[in-house]
């Protein structure tokens, strides 16, 4: 898979918030690292389809060569995992991953107890999340975002709650696995080390007349 933005620019009030035109190839990331303020969520939001009615999107979106512009969110399947990603309180962690499936999905339990078991978590479908540590509830976000099969990965700063040691383990286990399944990601991050990490693109600027 991969994810093409072309042309991309999203307008706030006359400004271009962001302009990108670039190709991300299958288990490459492409880092934003630009100053706050600069469009770096407004851009996923722009890819995800959920921009609010103030921006004015052009160009298009692609996931191998398919234009997703004008298609729904939950019809793009583009992942998003997020600094405040939580995992819901009143829902098991197998639950939490079951939300990821259609509602008919067949072998519902075994892909649940088989994703857990990948991220080195098997037997925890029927823990609370709020006895997780923070590592196993990183894990356990990823794996929920890869059991509803996206075709591109979207981060934004999910590793800045981590302390430096975990971040580092969680990072690689994140790349890795997108990486394994051949996703596109983006990451939008502070950090120059997740950058080194990414190993891929970066861009430190993201339109044209950035607004501070
Ligand atoms: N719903 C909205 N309506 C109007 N302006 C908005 C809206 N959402 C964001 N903005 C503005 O768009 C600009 C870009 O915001 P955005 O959140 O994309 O920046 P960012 O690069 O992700 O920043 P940070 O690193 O601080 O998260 C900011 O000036 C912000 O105030």
């Amino acid at each position: 898979m991969s994810l093409t933005l072309q042309n991309l620019t999203v307008d706030l009030a006359g400004h271009c918030l962001v302009s990108l035109d670039v190709t991300v190839k299958r288990g490459e990331v492409l880092t934003l690292m630009a100053p706050s303020g600069a469009g770096k969520s407004t851009a996923l939001a722009a890819i995800i389809g959920t921009l609010p009615p103030a921006f004015t999107l052009t160009g298009r979106i692609l996931l191998d060569g398919a234009d997703m512009t004008e298609v729904p969110t939950r019809l793009r399947r583009i992942g998003l995992l997020f600094q405040d990603d939580v995992l819901f309180p009143h829902l098991s962690v197998g639950g939490n991953l079951g939300f990821a499936l259609p509602p008919r999905t067949p072998d519902r339990k075994a892909r649940i107890e088989a994703a857990l078991a990948s991220a080195g978590l098997a037997g925890f479908a029927d823990r609370d999340p709020a006895t997780l540590s923070g590592g196993q509830r990183a894990r356990v976000a990823l794996m929920r975002s890869l059991l509803a099969e996206p075709r591109a990965l979207l981060l934004d700063e999910p590793f800045s709650r981590l302390d430096a040691g975990l971040r580092a383990q969680i990072r690689s286990f994140v790349f890795d696995r997108a990486r394994m399944l051949g996703l596109p990601m983006i990451l939008v991050t502070h950090d120059p080390e997740d950058a080194r990490a990414a190993a891929g693109p970066l861009l430190d600027t993201l339109g044209r007349s950035p607004i501070h």
